[in-house]
């Protein structure tokens, strides 16, 4: 569904991604774990086209879009979930999501009731202020608004991020529970283990701007992961 060959990504003579590959496939979560500063977040922007990388591929479902703006890369079916959320504070809860549809869908009013089918909470708080909700509740927001574009690839920067621990079981639920749904590839950078644990297929660590480590699901190295993840 999403493949990145040999990806390199700088801000101008500072390279910080350097040659990564890999394969997400659909109806599976790919974890990308690493300290801060290591590249997560580059990776993932040059993914979906807020920066351009300086060479490699991107490649969805057979199509190469590594010269595409981001707008056009969401038509091509990537969603992503920023580090922070970056609700829209100041519009309500429907709004937000109204934000994320395909204003030529025709599949916008079926498509809202999934979203609200999915996320009872975000029905009940519909006409509130984005900016009023909790953080875990602006997290399934911002989910929610990536959904309605019915992308093949969603994409989450460090969902868990100031997220407290009993909320964080409720996202990785929510996260199998899309998988499972949704005919669509999960990708997720983390710096919680545990988390990433529950809900992760393959696993990568990056370190620098290059991977250092990977693992499947059932054969995932917690001691040496954590030994990658302390300061
Ligand atoms: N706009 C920018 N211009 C120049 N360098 C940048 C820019 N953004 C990030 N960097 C640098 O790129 C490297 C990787 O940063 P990045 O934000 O991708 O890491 P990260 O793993 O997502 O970390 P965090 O968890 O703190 O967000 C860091 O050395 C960072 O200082």
């Amino acid at each position: 569904m999403l493949s990145i060959k040999n990806l390199h990504v700088a801000y101008g003579q500072s390279e910080v991604v350097h040659d990564i590959s890999f394969e997400a496939q659909p109806r599976q979560v790919t974890a990308i774990m690493g300290k801060n500063g290591m590249g997560k977040s580059t990776l993932m922007k040059s993914i979906i086209g807020v920066i351009q990388p300086k060479s490699g591929s991107v490649t969805i479902d057979g199509t190469e879009v590594q010269d595409w703006d981001s707008c056009k890369r969401v038509g091509a079916g990537i969603a992503y979930v920023p580090q922070g959320r970056q609700i829209f504070s100041k519009l309500t809860v429907e709004e937000n999501i109204l934000s994320g549809l395909n204003p030529r869908s025709p599949n916008k009013a079926d498509l809202m009731r999934d979203a609200y089918s999915m996320f009872n909470v975000l029905y009940d708080m519909r006409k509130r202020k984005g900016g009023n909700l909790s953080g875990g509740q602006q997290q399934q927001l911002a989910i929610a608004r990536a959904l309605v574009s019915e992308p093949k690839v969603l994409i989450l920067d460090e969902p868990t991020e100031g997220i407290q621990p009993s909320i964080i079981k409720d996202i990785a639920r929510l996260l199998n529970q899309i998988k499972l749904a949704k005919n669509l590839s999960i990708i997720v950078t983390e710096q919680v283990l545990s988390f990433t644990i529950d809900i992760a297929d393959h696993m990568y660590v990056i370190e620098s701007g290059r991977f250092i480590h990977s693992d499947d699901k059932g054969s995932i190295n917690e001691e040496k992961i954590k030994g990658y993840l302390s300061v």
